[in-house]
């Protein structure tokens, strides 16, 4: 069993009948799974090719100039240039006593486990609130121009088609999810993780990415030929591997934060962790070679609720989560991330 793997052409192809039975089935799978893997969502292979090449170029800047757009480890949305071992993705989620991965709400988790990966997260131009610092033109020409203007809108199209996909799945009015994500504050994000000697791992202290859950709405994720990927396997414990199949436009879907509030836990977010290939499992010599991944996190706009909708709030199911404005989740998550969290409200009124 792994990830299933959805042709999504008929969402903007297809008969109105076609659309429906695919944006049912693509909900069901997210249902059961919180990820699909999609391929002919619109985006080609050149392009996200284009952006491995540009990912290399961009890790192999000198260390100095990676430091100065470096991201600031606090609460607010990360941008910028983020170090080996900056983000620690252990203290977002821990399994409460049932044995199930939730949304970590206190300090108590192990504050020694180190994720081994470098990234640059970035939004689009004009920004007010957080703007990105990219690299000088003079240092990597061109990329930042196709970078914002031609592979993140792209990517941002496909997120709000899925989203269109679930509304329709779950029989909510059409733009319930996306008419907040009017102000296009999505998230670009480019990774690269070094080779790896597999003994770190041994460790139990080191991995490429410590289980977690992602803040927006959904993530997508192109993963290139490596592996090591994996999400939790919610049918059987432990860990189903995301094989990449080799098809290069193929994309993973993963439910996050923001519509687990929403759907008020009715959708439950995709756990997933980065560790050794299933080729490399157990062998104690081993190295991982170094590893590329682009992800777009799909984020609602700042000042939208995303609370339980109420259609979700049941006698059975009582609202679970608080009904917070997206920039109040998010500033809570990236805040564990860093431990700098930001003042509770009442705190802030106390004070005032
Ligand atoms: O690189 C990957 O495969 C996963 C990355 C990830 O989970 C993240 O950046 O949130
Ligand atoms: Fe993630």
């Amino acid at each position: 069993m792994s990830v299933p793997l959805i042709d999504f052409s008929a969402f903007r192809t297809g008969t109105e009948a076609q659309r429906t039975e695919l944006a049912n089935r693509v909900t069901e799978e997210f249902k059961k799974h919180g990820a699909v893997r999609l391929i002919s969502h619109g985006i080609t292979g050149e392009t996200i090719q284009k952006v491995y090449e540009w990912s290399d170029k961009f890790f192999n800047l000198p260390a100095a100039e990676k430091a100065a757009i470096a991201n600031v480890r606090d609460a607010n949305p990360q941008r910028g240039y983020s170090y080996v071992g900056s983000e620690a993705t252990s203290k977002v989620t821990k399994k409460d006593q049932a044995g199930e991965f939730q949304i970590c709400e206190d300090d108590d988790v192990a504050q020694d486990l180190e994720d081994v990966k470098e990234h640059f997260d970035y939004t689009r131009d004009g920004d007010p609130d957080f703007p990105t610092p990219w690299p000088s033109e003079a240092s990597i020409p061109g990329f930042h121009k196709w970078m914002e203007g031609v592979f993140l809108p792209e990517c941002q199209r496909v997120a709000r088609d899925v989203l269109t996909a679930i509304e329709l799945g779950l029989k909510v009015p059409e733009g319930t999810f996306t008419s907040r994500m009017e102000s296009y504050v999505d998230e670009l994000r480019i990774q690269h993780y070094p080779p790896l000697p597999t003994e770190k791992l041994m460790t139990g202290k080191i991995k490429r990415c410590h289980p977690h859950t992602d803040f927006g709405f959904i993530t997508l994720l192109f993963q290139d030929a490596t592996g090591g990927l994996e999400i939790e396997d919610r049918a059987n414990g432990g860990w189903l591997p995301v094989v990449p199949t080799g098809e290069p436009t193929e994309v993973g879907v993963y439910i996050s934060d923001t519509l687990v509030h929403m759907t008020n836990g009715h959708l439950r977010a995709a756990v997933h962790q980065v560790t050794a290939p299933v080729s490399l499992k157990d062998k104690e010599d081993g190295v991982l070679p170094e590893r590329y991944t682009i992800a777009l996190f799909g984020k609602a706009d700042r000042h939208a609720r995303v609370g339980p909708l109420p259609q979700f709030i049941t006698r059975e199911t009582p609202q679970r989560f608080p009904n917070l404005t997206a920039l109040e989740l998010h500033n809570k998550r990236v805040g564990q991330l860093y431990d700098a969290r930001p003042k509770a409200k009442s705190a802030v009124a106390t004070s005032a």
